[in-house]
């Protein structure tokens, strides 16, 4: 298992204002699987995200990240272990407008006191289709081009799992396919997990699987559905009738629950 939740929760705020961000969360990530986690806003999934990748505590339960419990490593264990084994992708690339695609690829090694190794920097940025653009600075890349530039730099340490965060989400519908391809033949040729929350059912249907999250809790899975099918249940999770079962109205809750199914 490259990553494991277990029973984990995250509150925030104290007293009246506490919010369960996470409320028992259990999930799996196994080596070469593709997982989207989806939910309407304020479900949890970027604090699943943040939790799972050692950024963020847990208040209950335990996260295990390529085997360690990132809550009780010193915290420079705990960075090299991210630096190590996870890779992170964000809706905003999040390049360095100064570097090239190139410089950009090589920045996770040079900052781990490491020289970059010419080859392993040209692979990264051929599996990512962009090999003759490897001098170009972001400003002349388009938007799907940065976003592949972000991925190779993600993969260049060749990290366990790969954490992507709504990483289409400012890209048109061909870039975000050709974004999506590639994660999906990463996870394929080098079994590198990916962990995706995204609001795109097209997007979503890219993964294996998906986990739903309502109100911090994991409330069902689909295995290998259609853009539709994954779009119906986000309408259910999204319906009044969910959103009746906050402040205390159980059985609409469960009744949301039953129709989407725990977990199938
Ligand atoms: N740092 C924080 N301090 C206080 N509350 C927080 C904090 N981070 C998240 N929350 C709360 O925890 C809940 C879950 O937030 P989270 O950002 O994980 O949801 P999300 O599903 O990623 O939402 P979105 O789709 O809108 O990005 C929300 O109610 C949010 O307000």
């Amino acid at each position: 298992m490259v990553v494991r939740l277990d029973n984990v929760v995250r509150r925030y705020g104290a007293g009246q204002a506490e919010v369960a961000a996470l409320d028992g969360v259990s999930l799996d990530f196994g080596r070469g699987t593709f997982t989207a986690i989806m939910g309407p806003s304020g479900s949890g999934k970027s604090t699943l995200l943040h939790c799972a990748a050692g950024l963020d505590r847990v208040d209950e339960g335990q996260v295990l990240l390529a085997g360690q419990d990132p809550s009780r490593l010193p915290r420079r264990t705990l960075t090299e272990l991210r630096r190590d084994h996870t890779g992170f992708v964000f809706q905003a690339f999040n390049l360095i407008p100064t570097l090239t695609a190139k410089q950009n690829v090589e920045l996770p090694v040079r900052l781990a006191g490491r020289v970059p190794d010419p080859d392993q920097v040209a692979r990264s940025l051929d599996r990512v289709g962009l090999a003759d653009r490897a001098h170009h600075l972001p400003t002349q890349l388009s938007g799907g081009q940065q976003q592949r530039v972000a991925v190779a730099r993600a993969l260049v340490a060749r990290p366990r799992v790969l954490f992507a965060d709504e990483p289409t989400g400012a890209l048109d519908i061909r870039s975000s396919r050709e974004v999506l391809r590639l994660l999906r033949d990463t996870v394929a040729q080098s079994g590198t997990a990916v962990i995706m929350v995204t609001h795109d059912p097209v997007a979503a249907a890219h993964a294996q699987r998906v986990a739903f999250l309502a109100d911090g809790r994991l409330v069902g899975e689909l295995a290998g559905a259609s853009a539709e099918k994954i779009a119906a249940r986000m309408t259910l999770l999204e319906s009044g009738r969910w959103a009746d079962g906050q402040g205390g109205h159980e059985p609409a809750r469960s009744d949301a629950m039953g129709a989407i199914g725990a977990r199938d």
